[in-house]
């Protein structure tokens, strides 16, 4: 899969050889919606022997005309993970496009001539509800900014227990800790990823010594608390807990760390770079009267994690 960075006006040295089949979104988090919408160009594309090519944006659109703040700021699947996703999912060329001023003010029959006719597409495949173009063109307007130019095709809503999938909806349930609605709605486990550092080295005096990660700010992380989580180390998959909090039995100013203890392991692993996939909130965080009362809590943590993966392998 190839990655081809885009920012208007395009530059004439960029060459758009074969005609493409081209998804169009931002795609934030390739949930189960947005598969859809990238299956749907990827048959058409296999139909036409054509590559399947996505159009998705450097950051948040919204950053062009407003302060984003706190989750606002940050992203379901930040590129590298996007990027993982789209090469997973078959996708051959990523057009990724510097949404800018100047590229967010351009006319809808602007966008369609300044880049989709330039990047010689076939086909165009987006959601139904997705917009283009200042002022905000929708799907119905595209065939007529077309002009029987390219072919376009309309996927619509995917639907989930009745409701619309949508990526508010999964960083809602982020929010609330809903780890199973997260993941039915993405279609695949919700993963970060992080580098060990060094913490205050207590996790070692508890009998439970846990891996700190640090971790991108633009990551949307799931809400403080206990989850039971599997994390790639060294290539293989591991049964863990971890705890996002502010270990509170110990202060009540701390900063919110990422903690977390895999099961049965013992090894230094300071430095790694590990994947973690997060499955299920098994409580929130209890400031503790001490350390012996945080310990019991942590060895019935322990007990529910080995009772999920017995039950879920
Ligand atoms: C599964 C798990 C659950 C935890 N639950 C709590 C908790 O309820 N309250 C709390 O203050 N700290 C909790 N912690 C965080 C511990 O306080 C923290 O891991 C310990 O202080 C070690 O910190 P260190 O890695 O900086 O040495 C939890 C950690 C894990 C791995
Ligand atoms: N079962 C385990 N889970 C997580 N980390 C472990 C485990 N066994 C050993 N380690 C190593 O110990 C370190 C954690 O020890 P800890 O006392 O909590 O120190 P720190 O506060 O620096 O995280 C981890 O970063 C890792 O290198």
């Amino acid at each position: 899969m190839k990655v081809i960075n885009l920012s208007y006006p395009i530059s004439k040295k960029i060459e758009f050889k074969r005609p493409i089949v081209l998804a169009m979104g931002f795609f934030d988090g390739v949930h189960l919606g947005h598969q859809k919408v990238i299956k749907q160009a990827q048959k058409i594309a296999k139909q036409k022997d054509l590559p399947l090519a996505v159009l998705t944006y450097d950051h948040h659109p919204a950053l062009v005309y407003k302060k984003l703040e706190g989750n606002a700021a940050r992203y379901l699947s930040i590129w590298e993970r996007k990027v993982d996703l789209f090469a997973k999912l078959g996708v051959d060329i990523v057009y990724r496009v510097n949404y800018n001023f100047a590229f967010q003010a351009q006319k809808p029959q602007a966008f369609v001539d300044n880049f989709l006719m330039r990047m010689n597409v076939d086909t165009v495949v987006a959601g139904f509800d997705h917009t283009y173009g200042a002022k905000k063109a929708t799907m119905k307007d595209l065939p007529g900014y077309a002009q029987g130019r390219f072919n376009v095709n309309t996927v619509p809503a995917d639907r989930l227990d009745d409701k619309k999938i949508s990526s508010t909806r999964i960083r809602r349930n982020l929010e609330d800790g809903h780890m199973l609605t997260v993941n039915d709605l993405l279609g695949y486990s919700f993963e970060t990823t992080g580098t060990v550092i060094h913490g205050l080295a207590r996790g070692r005096t508890l009998g439970f010594p846990t891996a700190n990660l640090e971790y991108s700010e633009f990551q949307q992380l799931p809400s403080e608390g206990v989850y039971i989580v599997s994390m790639l180390v060294n290539d293989q998959w591991l049964p863990a807990m971890a705890s996002i909090g502010r270990n509170v039995t110990f202060g009540d100013h701390n900063p919110v760390t990422i903690e977390i203890n895999i099961l049965g392991f013992n090894q230094n692993i300071y430095g790694n770079e590990v994947k973690v996939q997060w499955l299920k909130k098994m409580r929130d965080e209890v400031k503790y009267t001490g350390k012996e009362a945080l310990i019991e809590q942590l060895k019935r943590d322990e007990i529910n994690t080995r009772t999920y993966f017995k039950n879920n392998s």
